[in-house]
């Protein structure tokens, strides 16, 4: 099967982007891992597959595989490049548009410059929801909120690692290191993506905080590795490190592929505020590809 795709990149992470708003293109699991293949096929860290919706008031359904071919319920760079494509696609002229995704409607809106703010909505704190398996451990108090102290393996010299667990609609685990550069994420971010206390695997974000509204961040992500920049990612830190009491309410996230600004007012009261994230969301190139049948 010959598909048309457009690769783009947000902060780096990349993406191959179809438009199936005139069909569903059926493909596989390994269909998906073969586009986000970078030797063989077009090379991505998601598939971001842009649908109709049925719901009336929301304009589209937003579908995202990781490259190694899972669906996933949130992909927050993937969101900018999603209103991006949808506006240079001519498939609607709206600045706003409300979007569909496995974890609930978020809403990207086009900017002057150029960059993509997203309503993200709010983050979730409940263990079960994130999921996060708590039973029978202790919750660390830690600045105002909590931390849970993981040892990553059996063995008996495994690290002892404080994570803050909570999900932007995909889990993620985020711990605070003192030099992001120097920190374990190749070694210990496969550990904690399949750690037995996340049952659907889990986003590894290692932070180091430079003041109250700048950070440094890398993340590990399930199913697609250490990446450039992670947006869920991103708010997920931000918002953990508001909660610490470590950060105000609008910082700046500098990742290896680019600076994402989020904004969360839920120490201000109300946990349940939308998490806003503001970047870069660029077309790389459009092409067509052949997709091999499977079986
Ligand atoms: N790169 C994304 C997150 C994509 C999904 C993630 N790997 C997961 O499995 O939850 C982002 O920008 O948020």
């Amino acid at each position: 099967m010959r598909i048309r795709f457009t690769k783009m990149q947000g902060a780096g992470n990349d993406f191959v982007v179809l438009d199936e708003t005139r069909g569903l293109l059926g493909l596989s699991p390994g269909q998906y891992r073969f586009l986000a293949d970078r030797h063989f096929g077009v090379g991505a860290d998601q598939i971001l597959s842009v649908r109709t919706a049925s719901d009336p008031g929301v304009d589209f359904q937003y579908v995202i595989h990781n490259a190694d071919g899972g669906e996933v319920e949130q992909c927050g760079n993937g969101a900018r490049c999603f209103m991006r494509f949808v506006r240079e696609q001519g498939l609607t002229d709206k600045d706003v548009v409300r979007v569909q995704t496995l974890a609930g409607l978020i809403a990207p809106r086009m900017n002057a410059d150029g960059r993509v703010t997203v309503d993200m909505g709010p983050p979730i704190f409940e263990p079960a929801r994130v999921p996060f398996d708590d039973a029978g451990l202790d919750a660390q108090p830690t600045g105002g909120w909590q931390t849970w102290h993981l040892a990553l393996s059996t063995e008996a010299e495994s690290p002892i690692v404080p994570l803050a667990v909570l999900s932007m609609g995909n889990p993620h685990a985020v711990q605070l290191v003192p030099d992001v550069d120097g920190a374990p994420v190749a070694t210990q971010g496969p550990l904690i993506e399949r750690h037995p206390r996340f049952p659907q695997r889990v986003n590894a974000g290692f932070m180091q905080v430079q003041s109250r509204g700048q950070v440094k961040l890398r993340v590990f992500e399930r199913g697609a590795g250490e990446t450039l920049a992670c947006g869920t990612g991103a708010c997920a830190a931000v918002v953990a490190g508001i909660r610490l009491g470590l950060l105000d309410a609008r910082v700046d996230v500098h990742t290896r592929g680019g600076v994402l600004t989020i904004e969360w007012a839920g120490e201000q009261g109300d946990l349940g505020a939308p998490v806003f994230m503001t970047g870069p969301a660029v077309t790389v190139f459009s092409g067509e590809i052949d997709v091999p049948d499977e079986g």
